[in-house]
């Protein structure tokens, strides 16, 4: 018996167009982000990998990518669920700037640190501030950060993955998450047990969906799983990892 499970990075964001960091900003997705999100949902249906329960952030580029995404798939009215533990990586301070004047200003070194180190946070952002989520209700009473490395988004995300989409997964159906590039390059680090140092070389392109199957331990039959359209992923994250030059 083996499980199957769908992750989907949102299309491209208009922040992602403009190349700023976006972390918990909630921006929307651009025109095409919106025609990778359809597509991905194309793929879906073309592979015959039906989702029947989706999990989303609570951002809206992802929502919208899944909502886009199922729909193009038939799958428009599969149950969901939403939780912020699948929210982006917090980017604290550098959220709202431009990733070509942080690589200039502080040098490719602090910005690769930054973006890709496991275990080096971004300076906190500055509670109240413009890019600031404090206040914001979807969070309230929540644990929520003012920055976060990539170590700490798996500490928020492993207890609601292990206590809720686990035991979802070991139901049989085949679940989507839709989320984000560092909350998903997570969950494949602990899919795939990605080292904390190679984990810096691995990103994970828009709107094209990977596909896991997994045995009964949750263990990927194939590592790395398979990404349904895979000379386009390639290209996408050549793309990604080259971001802010
Ligand atoms: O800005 C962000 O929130 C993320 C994803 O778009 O960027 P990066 O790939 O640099 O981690």
């Amino acid at each position: 018996m083996t499980y199957t499970l769908v992750l989907l990075r949102h299309g491209e964001s208009e922040w992602n167009a403009k190349n700023l960091f976006t972390g918990w900003v909630d921006v929307p997705l651009s025109e095409k982000g919106k025609a990778e999100a359809a597509r991905g949902g194309a793929l879906l249906k073309e592979a015959g990998v039906l989702p029947e329960k989706l999990y989303t952030s609570m951002l809206r580029r992802a929502i919208m990518t899944a909502n886009l995404a199922l729909d193009a798939a038939d799958r428009h009215w599969i149950p969901v669920e939403r939780n912020w533990r699948l929210n982006e990586r917090h980017y604290g301070a550098l959220q709202g700037k431009n990733k070509k004047e942080i690589r200039d200003e502080y040098g490719e070194e602090k910005f690769m640190e930054w973006r890709r180190s496991y275990d080096v946070p971004p300076p906190a952002i500055e509670l109240g501030s413009e890019f600031s989520q404090d206040g914001d209700p979807r969070y309230a009473g929540e644990p929520i950060p003012a920055t976060e490395c990539l170590k700490d988004v798996l500490e928020r995300l492993l207890p609601y993955w292990n206590d809720v989409i686990v035991p979802d997964i070991k139901t049989g159906k085949t679940i989507m998450i839709a989320a984000h590039g560092n909350s998903l390059r997570a969950i494949v680090k602990h899919l795939d047990g990605i080292s904390d140092e190679d984990i810096a070389g691995l990103n994970i392109p828009t709107g094209i969906p990977l596909v896991y199957e997994l045995d009964e331990d949750l263990k990927p039959v194939t590592k790395g799983g398979r990404y349904l359209d895979p000379a386009a992923a390639e290209a996408a994250i050549k793309a990604v990892a080259s971001q802010g030059k």
